[in-house]
């Protein structure tokens, strides 16, 4: 945990920055979608994707080649100051705070558009240490640049010890807005036999128990189905329960696989139903179905609120559609109804899909 006391924890960690939040506001994010700035296509369409996407991140790390990192640093100013975001947030990933080119991420980048960052995503965050270094970093380059607003933390959990730290990690400044999954970092540290990126692999597998004959033998030469487990079902669980109890945000990572559209939808919605709030996108087209997927259902949304509805004062217990509803529930379905309503507030359509939906008794 943080070496500070209670009281000093929402002080400011440099005369003159702004004030630390207590609450990390529940912004919509369904798709953090990343794009190189020194990618003269890619950025083109940044302006475009404005309203269509919930957060637009400017990456400085892995995926840009090392001779252009001064380039999407350079772009990604250039991009920021020249654009209006609207609805859309903007946040950037910057290098790893052991490469030759963080320091100057942040020195630029505060300075410059610091007004205009919602979050900044740290790679490989290994513990509470690595936090700190980057909130006393940006309260100095915040309060000498006059911004106004705290610059949030997301970190990514990539190696084995960040796994083993996630809690000290996500208590380690009130800037901590979130944790994503770094599949692919994280399987090369930890020796994981995969080499894509997200995803299930179809050798990690638990196969049906063999047939017996009329002795009792075992069959194990029949026909059996098998069933693909999750290999990162452990993760995300934990950095959920992380989240959770420090009251941040917990989101999957990347899906390479930019062709297998239904896996990549399926590793999705995993991560919506264990907890997560979005996902990365990394392609334009993964991003209609991150927005789909972290979106609840109309079938979803009308259940919720008919338990609403049904439970009155929210105590005791009720029968509806032959299933028992009780405190508890009703709690679950206020998750979804509470999202309905946020995400409703910047998605018209949304709005008009969820306007629509008539509560039956
Ligand atoms: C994955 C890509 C390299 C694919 O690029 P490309 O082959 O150019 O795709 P398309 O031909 O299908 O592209 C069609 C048009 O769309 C534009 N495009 C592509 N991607 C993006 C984007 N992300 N944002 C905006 N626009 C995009 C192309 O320029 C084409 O335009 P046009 O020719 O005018 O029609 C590429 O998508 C890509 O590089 N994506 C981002 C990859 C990335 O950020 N990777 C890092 C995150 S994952 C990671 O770091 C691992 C993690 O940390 C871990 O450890 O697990
Ligand atoms: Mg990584």
């Amino acid at each position: 945990m943080s070496h500070k006391s209670a009281k000093d924890f929402f002080r400011p960690l440099a005369v003159g920055a702004p004030l630390p939040l207590r609450e990390i506001p529940a912004r919509p994010s369904r798709a953090i979608h990343f794009f190189d700035p020194s990618n003269e296509k890619m950025a083109a369409k940044i302006p475009g994707m404005i309203g269509t996407v919930d957060v637009l991140l400017g990456n400085l790390e892995d995926a840009v080649k090392a001779d252009n990192k001064v380039a999407a640093r350079e772009g990604l100013v250039k991009i920021a100051q020249a654009t209006d975001f609207g609805p859309t947030q903007l946040w950037t990933r910057i290098n790893a705070l052991d490469s030759p080119w963080v320091l100057d991420d942040l020195t630029t980048l505060v300075p410059a558009i610091g007004e205009k960052l919602d979050v900044i995503m740290v790679p490989k965050v290994q513990g509470a240490e690595d936090i700190h270094y980057v909130d006393r970093l940006l309260a100095q380059l915040e309060a000498k640049a006059g911004i106004t607003k705290p610059i949030l933390i997301h970190a990514i959990l990539e190696t084995a010890r960040g796994v083993a730290n996630v809690e000290e990690i996500c208590g380690a400044s009130p800037r901590m807005q979130g944790l994503s999954l770094g599949p692919a970092d994280l399987a090369a540290d930890r020796k994981m036999k995969t080499t894509r990126v997200g995803g299930g692999h179809p050798g990690y597998l638990v196969r049906q128990d063999p047939p017996r004959d009329a002795e009792g033998n075992s069959q194990i030469d029949a026909q059996r189905a098998i069933f693909q487990q999750d290999l990162w079902h452990y993760t995300i669980a934990k950095m959920v329960d992380a989240c959770a109890t420090h009251g941040i945000y917990p989101y999957y990572g990347p899906f390479g696989d930019i062709a297998d559209v239904v896996a990549c939808e399926d590793q999705f919605r995993n991560a919506f139903l264990l907890g997560c709030v979005g996902t990365w996108s990394l392609h334009p087209k993964q991003i209609a179905i991150a927005n789909r997927v972290f979106s609840p259902s109309v079938e979803d949304i009308a259940h919720a609120r008919r338990v609403v509805a049904a439970m009155g004062d929210g105590t005791g217990a009720v029968m509806i559609d032959g299933k028992m509803e009780d405190d508890a529930s009703l709690k679950q379905c206020l998750v979804l109804v509470a999202l309905a309503e946020q995400l409703a507030e910047i998605d018209p359509e949304l709005k008009k899909t969820y306007d629509a939906i008539e509560v039956t008794a």
